[in-house]
């Protein structure tokens, strides 16, 4: 049984527990005994009632005091004894009564003080109020009284069984502890015993492992020594040493195989140089401090065309080509005194004497002290790359058809030249824009080649015309500028413009059977007058060259200032005409056309006016053109068809059988037109209901030149609805009898010029009368325009004119009068003499 459950039986026993409830109510008696000495220590003497009977015997305020301060500790101490566990209910009855005796001498001490007030003496306040203490002195004897009362005898008793009890367990704990400790003596020694001999068994097999390494090293050692000797007689430098394990021996074998795969490395290097050196497609060439060549590659031998030992000791600059100056290799070799390296482009020489560029990169080779060693130069021949470069240049500023320098060289040129004039006044520039005339007509009839040939034609003469030091570019299309350098005077300009103009108008040969005659329009102007900023000479030259165009084609015009003024009366004309539209400001005029052979009114021409709000009647002369050009004119002649065949189908209604010719421009023909012309016109016959044969178009020489099959397309469409096309002002023009034979006319419309010179002018007098016989003999009917007299009217009948119109019959009046006009003609027209 272990020490601890026999100490726990002891403690259990019940001898045990008498002896510890005595020892507790012990324990409480001497905590209660104490506690009441101190009470008695503060009522008794040197307490509460001594310095009450201090005071009262010699009425001193400090005894005063000291007596209610123990009274305050007193009451506060029963306090705590009467809730005290040691004290039973009769204990704190009698704590109680205390408490309540020492009040009663409080209040006494305030009855005193009032009788000592009152000026009694102490005797006489000792005998009127005498404090009866018996209550207090039984009450104190109460608790003393009440104590607690144990047999000694059987105390002893219970405590000497309880002690033998005791000192029977420690003998046996102690006979315990003796066997333990001997116990662990011998344990410990056994510990001791094991130890050494573990140590010994260590120490044996530290030294065995230790000779095995020793053993295991040298035979690595010796296994590197034989690698290494391998290595020396088989000269086999790239098979690294074995190697095994994880040691200083390995980690040695280990740096050992990279010194040698790095050997090997340089070793590959210098062979792939060398390969590079023979192999590369650049030029390398090395030479000495003393600039000797030391030596040269393949590359070298094929550029230069010098063998190795041709150059190998010379000087590189027997490949000089002199094309350099001094201070050009002065830079060279203060760059390679400075930077150690150059790079540029070089012309140099080959050993046949031809010259190349080549690029070249030397930089140079020093040793620790910076002096020059070596320099290695790398050069390639750029002969190619200088071609392709030249060839970006020229398509970048060169036109691939003619040649000729394009619009960007050409400003640039201009550009400079005008900076040169701003700094010396003396210079001058001219510049002439250049158009062909019916360009456009070549390329639609012959096509694209015949077109461009014709182009490559013109850029020829254009150069033929001008001084070495000028220059003629095309701007693209048909359109050329030129540059006249130095030229001041106006008389010089003019004679190469015409030149140029002659030059032009002469026919192109296209081929075989195509030969083209056209002509120009130039518009010129000149820096020093006319502006000196590139653009708006341009834009100058421009200008006149389009006014050159309205003049009639194949003429010149100096810019002025008041064509600029052409130009925004232009714009404003245009802005207006679109408000017209909109606004149905246009009203028709008709001109009576009549048989000359009994003067019988057979039909109407219809004249177009623009009923302005504020300028009143404008003439067609004043805007048709620049309805054409705005394309405007669409619009307003699909008007002009509808308002006539309106009038027409009114007049019809009234019994007047006439017909009505309108007037239409080469732009209403075209094919692109947003309602083509034939379409307009068959909408509009049928909607008043005329018949085609009745209705006529008038169109002018010129429309016929400008053009081409898309016209002869739009008139043969408009035949076919059986619409007669009559041809104005013939004559005038470029008058071709081949017209007549290509373009399905039906009437030919003599000019009012020829018309009105004829009576004095024979030349004019043959012509009209030349006209009318080819005419005829082409069955065309004609028509004289311009009738202002009787003479003229008989002068053309006479000649067998078939009709007329003019100021002598009527001036064009509007529709209500022209009603009037044929019914007070009747049969009896005025002009018939
Ligand atoms: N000095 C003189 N002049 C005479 C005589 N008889 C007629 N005239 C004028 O001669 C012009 C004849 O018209 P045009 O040659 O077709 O020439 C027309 C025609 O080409 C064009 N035009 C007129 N109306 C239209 C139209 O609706 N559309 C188009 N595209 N052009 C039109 O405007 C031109 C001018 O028309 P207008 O000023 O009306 O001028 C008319 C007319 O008033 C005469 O005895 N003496």
């Amino acid at each position: 049984m272990s020490n601890q459950v026999l100490l726990q039986g002891q403690l259990d026993t019940d001898n045990n527990q008498q002896v510890l409830a005595i020892r507790k109510l012990l324990t409480q008696k001497l905590i209660r005994a104490e506690q009441l000495a101190q009470l008695e220590r503060e009522i008794g003497y040197g307490g509460l009632i001594h310095y009450f009977k201090k005071y009262t015997l010699r009425g001193e305020a400090t005894d005063r005091q000291t007596f209610i301060n123990s009274l305050t500790i007193t009451q506060d101490y029963i306090a705590l004894l009467t809730n005290s566990s040691h004290f039973t209910p009769e204990d704190k009855q009698a704590l109680a009564t205390i408490k309540d005796y020492f009040t009663r001498y409080y209040q006494y001490m305030l009855l005193t003080d009032s009788l000592k007030n009152e000026g009694k003496n102490i005797e006489q306040i000792d005998s009127e109020y005498h404090i009866d203490d018996r209550q207090a002195i039984d009450a104190i004897k109460q608790l003393q009284r009440n104590e607690l009362e144990i047999d000694a005898d059987y105390w002893l008793e219970l405590s000497s069984q309880r002690i033998d009890k005791f000192k029977a367990l420690g003998h046996h704990i102690r006979t315990d502890i003796q066997a333990l400790a001997q116990t662990k003596e011998q344990q410990a020694i056994e510990s001791l015993r094991l130890f050494l001999a573990i140590f010994l068994l260590l120490f044996i097999f530290t030294v065995y492992f230790s000779f095995l390494s020793v053993q295991r090293f040298i035979k690595e050692l010796r296994h590197i020594r034989d690698g290494m000797k391998q290595m020396q007689l088989k000269r086999n430098f790239n098979q690294p040493l074995m190697v095994q394990g994880n040691n200083e021996i390995t980690d040695m074998v280990i740096a050992f195989n990279h010194i040698l795969a790095e050997i090997n490395q340089s070793e590959e290097d210098q062979k792939i140089s060398a390969a590079v050196f023979h192999h590369a497609s650049e030029a390398i060439m090395i030479t000495n401090a003393n600039n000797e060549i030391e030596t040269v590659n393949p590359a070298f031998c094929r550029i230069s065309g010098y063998s190795a030992a041709d150059v190998i000791g010379k000087n590189p600059n027997i490949l000089s080509s002199g094309k350099h100056g001094r201070s050009f290799y002065k830079k060279m070799w203060q760059d390679l005194e400075q930077k150690n390296c150059w790079q540029g482009e070089v012309w140099n020489k080959r050993k046949n004497g031809e010259l190349f560029p080549e690029f070249l990169a030397i930089s140079v080779v020093r040793d620790k002290s910076r002096k020059p060693l070596q320099y290695i130069s790398l050069f390639s021949d750029i002969t190619k790359y200088k071609k392709y470069e030249e060839d970006i240049w020229i398509q970048a500023n060169y036109d691939s058809l003619t040649g000729l320098p394009n619009r960007d060289f050409f400003l640039d040129k201009l550009r400079k030249e005008l900076t040169i004039i701003k700094e010396n006044k003396k210079n001058d520039v001219v510049l002439l824009f250049i158009d062909l005339d019916r360009f456009k007509y070549v390329n639609d009839t012959w096509g694209h080649t015949s077109g461009d040939k014709l182009l490559k034609l013109a850029a020829k003469r254009l150069k033929m015309c001008v001084r070495e030091k000028d220059t003629v570019a095309r701007l693209g299309g048909d359109e050329f500028v030129v540059l006249l350098e130095g030229v001041l005077n106006r008389k010089v300009i003019e004679g190469l413009v015409h030149n140029m103009l002659t030059t032009l108008s002469m026919p192109f040969h296209l081929g075989s059977k195509n030969e083209a005659v056209l002509s120009a329009s130039i518009g010129i102007t000149v820096a020093s007058e006319d502006g000196d900023n590139a653009d708006l000479l341009f834009k100058n030259a421009d200008t006149a060259m389009y006014q050159a165009k309205t003049l009639g084609r194949n003429t010149y015009q100096f810019f002025t200032k008041e064509m600029n003024e052409t130009v925004s009366r232009r714009m404003y004309i245009e802005q207006a005409l679109r408000q017209a539209i909109k606004q149905q400001e246009f009203v028709l005029h008709y001109q009576p056309v009549v048989s000359l052979s009994n003067g019988e009114i057979i039909g109407v021409e219809a004249l177009i006016r623009w009923q302005h709000p504020n300028k009143g009647l404008i003439y067609p002369d004043n805007f048709i053109t620049i309805a054409e050009e705005t394309g405007l004119i669409e619009q307003i002649g699909q008007w002009v068809i509808e308002q006539a065949c309106a009038d027409l189908n009114h007049w019809q209604s009234l019994g007047l059988m006439l017909h009505v010719a309108v007037n239409v421009s080469s732009r209403q023909c075209k094919q692109t037109s947003q309602t083509p012309l034939k379409e307009v016109i068959s909408n509009a016959l049928l909607k008043h209901n005329i018949a085609p044969s009745n209705f006529k178009v008038e169109i002018t020489e010129s429309l016929l030149m400008d053009n081409s099959q898309e016209m002869i397309t739009t008139l043969q469409e408009i035949r076919s609805l059986g619409v007669a096309i009559h041809m104005d002002d013939f004559g005038t023009g470029y008058s071709s009898l081949s017209y007549l034979k290509h373009f399905p006319i039906n009437v030919l419309k003599i000019d009012r010029s020829f018309i009105q010179g004829a009576i004095d002018d024979k030349t004019d007098a043959s012509l009209v009368e030349a006209v009318v016989l080819i005419g005829h003999s082409l069955s065309l009917k004609l028509v004289g325009e311009g009738i202002e007299t009787q003479e003229h009217y008989n002068y053309l009948r006479e000649l067998g004119c078939d009709y007329g119109q003019g100021y002598f019959i009527s001036k064009p009046i509007i529709a209500t009068e022209l009603i009037t006009l044929c019914q007070e003609v009747g049969d009896s027209p005025k002009w018939i003499a």
